[in-house]
């Protein structure tokens, strides 16, 4: 259960006086409840009578008390959020690995990724295409360019489309765990911006059509997980 302190006055021999004060009103010596009463008892020439609301739904962690004199502080440590940026890309190395098969599609959403890269100041330096034949091949290249320690991010980019064989079945699913274990085999970001689609026209829809560039948007996604972990989680 998690507690928050919303202000505190703490006196060593409290810890003896520790009470909760259930939802009923009622001081009770344990047992669970939604709010716990740090009081003193009153006869202690030491302690302070007080009451020290302590609301039971949330805790942050790290609560710590300083005393100081008599009175004490607590600190509690505002809870971290640690999230990649996207202003932060210059100087960032990314390699984007793309599959020739279905080439009309894949150059358009590489054009898209490329864009992405330009508008939020990925130097073109900092940026090598890797071309695959196809996109069961991306994922053992994703994983030797991580594991090459020159990029913060790889992008993955492919058009699988399905034909008149469950071969679509095989080429997709592989291609998505080969770049997820790339991902996790080197340690480095390995961004899924490969289509699977049923049809040609899916394809095109999304790689600069009427429902976008995936390819520009698996960008995007590249250039906060490579912020996220130069920036926060070296
Ligand atoms: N049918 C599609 C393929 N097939 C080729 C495979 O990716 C692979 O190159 C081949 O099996 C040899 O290992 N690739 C795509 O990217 N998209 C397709 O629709
Ligand atoms: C995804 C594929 O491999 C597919 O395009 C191949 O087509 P088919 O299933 O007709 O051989």
């Amino acid at each position: 259960m998690a507690l928050s302190i919303s202000t505190s006055c703490i006196i060593p021999d409290l810890q003896s006086h520790l009470g909760f004060l259930h939802h009923d009103g009622q001081h009770h010596s344990s047992g669970g409840s939604n709010i716990l009463h740090l009081q003193n008892a009153p006869k202690s020439p030491r302690s302070l009578s007080f009451l020290l609301s302590v609301r039971a739904s949330e805790v942050k962690p790290h609560t710590a008390v300083q005393s100081k004199g008599r009175a004490s502080v607590s600190v509690t440590a505002a809870v971290r959020h640690l999230t990649g940026s996207v202003i932060r890309a210059h100087g960032l190395r990314f390699a984007v690995v793309a599959a020739r098969f279905n080439e009309i599609v894949t150059k358009q959403l590489l054009e898209g990724a490329l864009g992405t890269f330009k508008n939020y100041s990925v130097q073109d330096e900092d940026i090598d295409v890797v071309w695959v034949p196809g996109s069961f091949e991306i994922g053992v290249v994703a994983e030797r360019l991580g594991k090459s320690g020159k990029y913060h991010a790889i992008l993955c980019i492919g058009a699988v489309i399905r034909g008149d064989t469950t071969h679509y079945d095989a080429v997709a699913n592989s291609a998505a765990s080969g770049v997820l274990s790339a991902g996790l085999n080197s340690g480095v970001p390995c961004i899924f911006g490969v289509l699977t689609c049923d049809n040609m026209d899916q394809a095109l829809n999304r790689a600069g059509g009427k429902s976008g560039n995936k390819g520009a948007e698996a960008a995007l996604t590249a250039i906060e997980m490579a912020s996220l972990f130069e920036h926060h989680l070296k």
